[in-house]
């Protein structure tokens, strides 16, 4: 993610709270028109009040869309109460999906959402246990980020309108149904053995968190349903970012080094103090999730209201930031909005098989997708892996170079090779890219998981296909 200079009038004496803006409500108001039915996103309140099964709005009954419609008027008062600032935004539903839409021209790199730090939940490292009452002090600082931040959100539940963010929790879905729901059955349907795997492993993974935190809780009843309610939210929901110190003396050590680096910088380059610190305060990017990769620095996490009302692209460029000075976090992105369409923003280069187990979609044409499978080159067995525009990695190209004998190989016979275990890898599946077109043209007889694993499985042979058309190409067989 580039950065945005999003502090670039930030004063180091007073500190406005509004870049100079003048302090509009939150406009982060429902469509005119009453929200579509939709099987995934009830929020608990409607679930509780419309009694159907969890996750689904039934027949969409108007006492449901009465209690939807009230659930998003309450979070709108609370939004504005808390001080989310975004004029130019609205929660809108674009077919079934629940999104945002621009109320207003968006320009690229303005800022439109505003939220304090104090209308968000937040985990940084080494922080104490919020709630030593709610659950044991010690499991909680030994549990993963994502588990201190469900339990935060079980807890803020918990204390419903008691809770300082009472109106955010009130609207998050029920359910999100990501497979780390789905049967054994259900997973194989995707039809891609790493994906499988990955949840196959996270479904054993969530169960032990949820046995310690089943220990480890010291207030009422939390089922597995109500674990999974509050970590499908976390990890489809939660952006991350490089910690800067909370504390107020971590803050002043922070604010000293800024100070410090900002002065030797400002020398260096004759800037002016000010302007220095900025360029150096935003640094601190939050990425929505991206960070299994980079989860060993030092980072904190946060769900930001109203930021995370927005659905993901790959094709936007985003900057999530949190103002040092201001104690907010700010959203722009790099492109330009007009009045009526929706705003999307990035969750981080991700390929599909995150997005569906963290996320419960794939996305079309997904620059950030990979197909990774195994297979025997030379008589030897490796890991090969096309990117998403049909490519072979440098490194599997290697590998199987070596295993056909090295450097003398010619590149028809490599890529032959390559062709070949493409082929049979496409091949072997129990289903053609034109057996599952046919099954999404009639979506509707098709059960919600199973949509979603044809979509998945159909992306994920476009890009095999991509990978032998490519191949063919070159040995000039087409
Ligand atoms: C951060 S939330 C975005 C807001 C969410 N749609 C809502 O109603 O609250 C992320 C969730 O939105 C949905 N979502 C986001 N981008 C999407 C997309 N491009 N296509 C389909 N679903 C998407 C997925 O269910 C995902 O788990």
């Amino acid at each position: 993610m580039a950065l945005a200079s999003a502090c670039s009038s930030a004063a180091l004496c007073a500190i406005p709270q509004t870049h100079g803006r003048p302090k509009a409500p939150c406009s982060f108001a429902p469509s005119s028109r009453p929200p579509a039915p939709d099987r995934r996103r009830r929020s608990p309140a409607a679930a509780a009040a419309g009694g159907s099964s969890a996750g689904g709005f039934g027949g969409g009954s108007s006492s449901t869309a009465a209690q939807e419609a009230a659930v998003t008027k309450d979070y709108i008062k609370w939004a504005g109460e808390a001080g989310i600032i975004s004029p130019k935004m609205q929660q809108a539903y674009f077919g079934e999906l629940r999104g945002a839409k621009a109320l207003d021209a968006i320009a690229p790199d303005e800022i439109f959402v505003t939220v304090p730090r104090a209308a968000a939940v937040v985990v940084a490292p080494n922080e104490r246990c919020p709630c030593p009452d709610f659950v044991d002090a010690a499991f909680y600082k030994e549990a993963p980020w994502f588990v201190k931040m469900a339990v935060l959100l079980l807890w803020e539940r918990s204390r419903g309108r008691a809770s300082p963010v009472w109106g955010y929790i009130e609207q998050l879905p029920s359910s999100i149904d990501t497979p780390v729901r789905w049967s054994e059955a259900e997973l194989v349907e995707l039809q891609y053995a790493p994906a499988i795997n990955e949840i196959r492993q996270q479904q054993a993974a969530w169960r032990q968190q949820y046995d310690k935190f089943s220990a480890a809780v010291k207030q009422g009843k939390h089922s597995y349903e109500d674990f999974l309610w509050a970590l499908e939210n976390v990890r489809s929901r939660a952006f991350s970012g490089p910690y800067t110190g909370s504390s107020v003396v971590e803050k002043a050590r922070t604010l000293g080094l800024l100070l410090a680096a900002g002065g030797a910088y400002a020398a260096w380059q004759q800037l002016p103090l000010e302007q220095a610190l900025n360029g150096l305060i935003s640094v601190l990017v939050f990425n929505i999730m991206y960070d299994l990769l980079l989860s060993k620095k030092l980072k904190w996490y946060a769900l930001c209201p109203v930021v995370d009302a927005i659905n993901h692209s790959s094709l936007v460029e985003s900057n999530v930031e949190y103002e040092y000075f201001r104690d907010q976090f700010v959203l722009s992105t790099k492109s330009a909005y007009k009045p009526g369409e929706q705003v999307f923003i990035s969750y981080g280069a991700q390929s599909n098989g995150s997005l569906l187990q963290y996320y419960a979609f794939t996305e079309p044409n997904n620059p950030n997708d990979v197909y990774a499978f195994e297979a025997a080159i030379g008589g030897q067995k490796m890991q090969l892996t096309v990117n998403a525009k049909g490519s072979f990695t440098a490194e599997c190209q290697a590998a199987a170079r070596a295993a056909l004998g090295g450097s003398s190989v010619q590149d028809d016979q490599l890529r032959t090779a390559l062709l070949q275990a493409a082929e049979a890898e496409l091949a072997s599946k129990p289903t053609s890219a034109a057996d599952d077109e046919r099954l999404l043209q009639t979506p509707h007889l098709m059960a919600p998981r199973q949509r979603a694993a044809v979509e998945f499985r159909l992306e994920k042979k476009r890009v095999l296909e991509r990978a032998i058309g490519r191949s063919r190409k070159r040995l000039g067989k087409q």
